[in-house]
């Protein structure tokens, strides 16, 4: 049995996860944590999720509940993400992480802490996304250089960074293979006088409206003919079901730093 805490528990994602996480053979959801201050902080998880009561109440610091778990499961805000990672390092506690948004830094005070947990960093949990980042890199490299790339993804109103974390991780699989640096050939939301494409840039445009679960298109378009590679995701089941499924693999792995293509055997 794989016991989980789940980071977030008010958040879109964190309810979902509490709901899956009551479907799942092998898994018990034994703590759960949100923002000090948060209303959700002395419910019931499960009323919180509206499955029903569970008796475990909601709490506001990680390390009250520390002894409770085997994984951290966290959807929630990159400085949260960081502060918990401090914690479960200092305890020995395996993490699955989905929250998106970190900047350069903050990836790297992530990578420091799992030199001594295991950890499963993620932008994006269903097997849909990551089947598709395998098929990006296949076609980048049949299509090479002389096809233009630009990627759109769109996202519910609440959605707090841009371009998604879905999204960057798809710019780097095919700026990665064809030999560029995303860094340097990435153009964010064109505006006003642009001038013509720069043949070799990667292009993001974010759409962020109602109630979109989240989609992704990845465009190659040539002279004359043009390959899409789109996800949609109609329900966060799909993020919730893997990010469980990461938490019992990484159960079994030493201490680094992981993604879902280790999880799901795709590298
Ligand atoms: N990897 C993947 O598959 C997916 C990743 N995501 C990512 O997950 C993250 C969360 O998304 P979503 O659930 O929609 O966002 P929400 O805003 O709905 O949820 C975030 C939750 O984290 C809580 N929180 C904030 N600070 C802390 C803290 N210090 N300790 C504990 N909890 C805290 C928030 O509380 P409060 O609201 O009170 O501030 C809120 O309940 C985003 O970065 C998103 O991009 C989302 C879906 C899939
Ligand atoms: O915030 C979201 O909702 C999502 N965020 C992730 C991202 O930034 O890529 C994944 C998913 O598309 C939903």
């Amino acid at each position: 049995m794989t016991r989980i805490a789940v980071a977030g528990a008010s958040g879109r994602m964190g309810r979902t996860l509490i709901e899956a996480s009551q479907q799942v053979n092998g898994i018990e959801l034994t703590a759960a944590v949100d923002r000090r201050g948060s209303d959700a902080v002395g419910r019931d998880a499960g009323e919180l999720a509206g499955t029903g009561a569970l008796g475990l109440v909601v709490q506001d610091a990680l390390d009250r509940v520390v002894a409770d778990f085997d994984v951290l499961i966290d959807f929630t805000l990159p400085e949260a993400t960081l502060a918990h990672a401090a914690c479960c390092r200092e305890h020995g506690k395996r993490m699955v992480i989905g929250t998106t948004g970190f900047t350069g830094e903050q990836r790297v005070l992530l990578d420091a802490a799992s030199a001594d947990i295991g950890m499963v960093v993620a932008p994006n949990m269903s097997v849909g996304v990551n089947l598709c980042l395998k098929l990006l890199d296949v076609a980048a490299r049949v299509l090479g250089d002389e096809v233009d790339i630009e990627i759109i993804e769109a996202h519910h109103r609440h959605k707090v960074d841009a371009p998604s974390g879905t999204a960057l991780r798809m710019g780097e699989v095919v700026a990665a293979a064809l030999g560029r640096d995303l860094d340097e050939c990435a153009v964010y939301g064109r505006e006003g006088r642009t001038g013509a494409r720069e043949r070799k840039t990667i292009g993001f445009e974010t759409i962020r409206a109602g109630d979109i679960v989240g989609e992704h298109t990845v465009m190659f378009a040539g002279l004359g003919e043009r390959v899409e590679i789109q996800h949609k995701a109609s329900s966060r089941m799909t993020f919730a079901n893997g990010a469980l499924r990461a938490a019992q693999w990484v159960m079994t792995r030493p201490p680094g730093r992981y993604d879902m293509q280790d999880v799901l055997g795709l590298d």
